[in-house]
């Protein structure tokens, strides 16, 4: 019998800052994070199959199949499932509806993942805890247990060492600077600091403003003059500031007319948007421990 679990939202998140406090003997950086989850996101669309087949049943430009990170967590989670019940086939049709930009900074592969393991533990009924499917995702990249912790958090370690933290009810406009960071060109730069020095997350907690810096913003504002243009305008307005490796920029806003009056201001050649801060990942319900 096919199951689906249709309109599966896979919400982007924003580094409110990012600091660099030092590098793991495998090159992985140590950081220092806050992670907000907005409003805006992909959409994933899954139907369980019953002959073991993982298909994806639209086309990512640029993505073959096997690389797509919904592929590769669909089939990290059916050996998961395999084990636990030999007997059975896991197979799944999974379509998405790609908004957020690839290489920017938004999370969306990550997100995509996470929203794929979640939604196909559920149909699957494989019944992996939330811990579980945080060590499965890490294993496919360092931002995917965060969208599984479903709360928006204080991130350490590699990005992997989740608090849940209060963050401010808020706005956000959002630039894509047109064009695509690769996260490990900006990390092996010669030109990052790696030491900025640790905070604690009381600094952070009840902070208006985003808070700290983003320590990658320096290399890639370098490599990529897009990004620099977009952030010397949108800070015109306030504490503008890049997320994660980028592309995208964004800056936060109290009221929602505000960022609508911003918003009708920016020029043309960037494709903008505006988001609203989220407390909780829309899947969250499917995950009870
Ligand atoms: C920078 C951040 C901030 O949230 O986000 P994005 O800009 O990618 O969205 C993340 O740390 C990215 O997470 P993610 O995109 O999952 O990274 P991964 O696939 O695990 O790693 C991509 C590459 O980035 C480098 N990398 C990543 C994370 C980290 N803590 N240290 C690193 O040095 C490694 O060189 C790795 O080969
Ligand atoms: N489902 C997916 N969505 C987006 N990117 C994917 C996906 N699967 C694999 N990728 C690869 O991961 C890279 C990083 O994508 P993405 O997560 O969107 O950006 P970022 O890590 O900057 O937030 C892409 O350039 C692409 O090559």
């Amino acid at each position: 019998m096919t199951l689906t679990l249709n309109n599966c939202p896979a919400p982007a998140k924003l580094n409110l800052f990012l600091h660099v406090t030092g590098r793991r003997a495998d090159g992985y950086h140590l950081l220092q994070s806050v992670f907000q989850l907005i409003d805006r996101g992909d959409v994933l669309h899954f139907a369980t199959r019953d002959d073991a087949h993982i298909r994806r049943s639209t086309e990512l430009a640029g993505v073959p199949e096997e690389s797509d990170l919904i592929v590769r967590a669909a089939k990290l989670l059916q050996t998961a499932a395999a084990q636990k019940n030999p007997n059975k086939n896991f197979g799944a049709d999974i379509a998405i509806e790609k908004n957020l930009p690839m290489g920017g900074g938004l999370g969306g592969g990550s997100s995509d993942a996470a929203t794929t393991l979640l939604a196909l533990n559920h149909l699957w009924q494989v019944g992996l805890t939330r811990a579980e499917l945080m060590a499965l995702g890490l294993q496919l990249g360092a931002d995917v247990p965060f969208f599984i912790f479903g709360q928006n958090a204080f991130a350490e370690g590699i990005g992997e060492a989740l608090v849940a933290v209060k963050t401010p009810d808020r706005w956000f406009v959002v630039i894509e600077p047109g064009v695509s960071v690769p996260t490990q060109k900006i990390f092996s730069s010669s030109e990052l600091t790696r030491d900025t020095k640790p905070v604690k997350i009381s600094d952070f907690s009840g902070a208006q403003d985003c808070f700290g810096k983003n320590d990658l913003q320096v290399v890639a504002e370098k490599l990529f003059p897009p990004v620099a243009e977009a952030i010397k305008w949108l800070r015109q307005y306030g504490d503008a500031r890049m997320t994660g490796s980028g592309a995208c920029v964004f800056c936060p806003f109290e009221q929602e007319q505000q960022a609508d009056a911003v918003l009708a201001t920016v020029p043309t050649h960037w494709k903008a948007w505006k988001a609203k801060a989220i407390k909780h990942h829309p899947l969250a319900y499917l995950q009870q421990s």
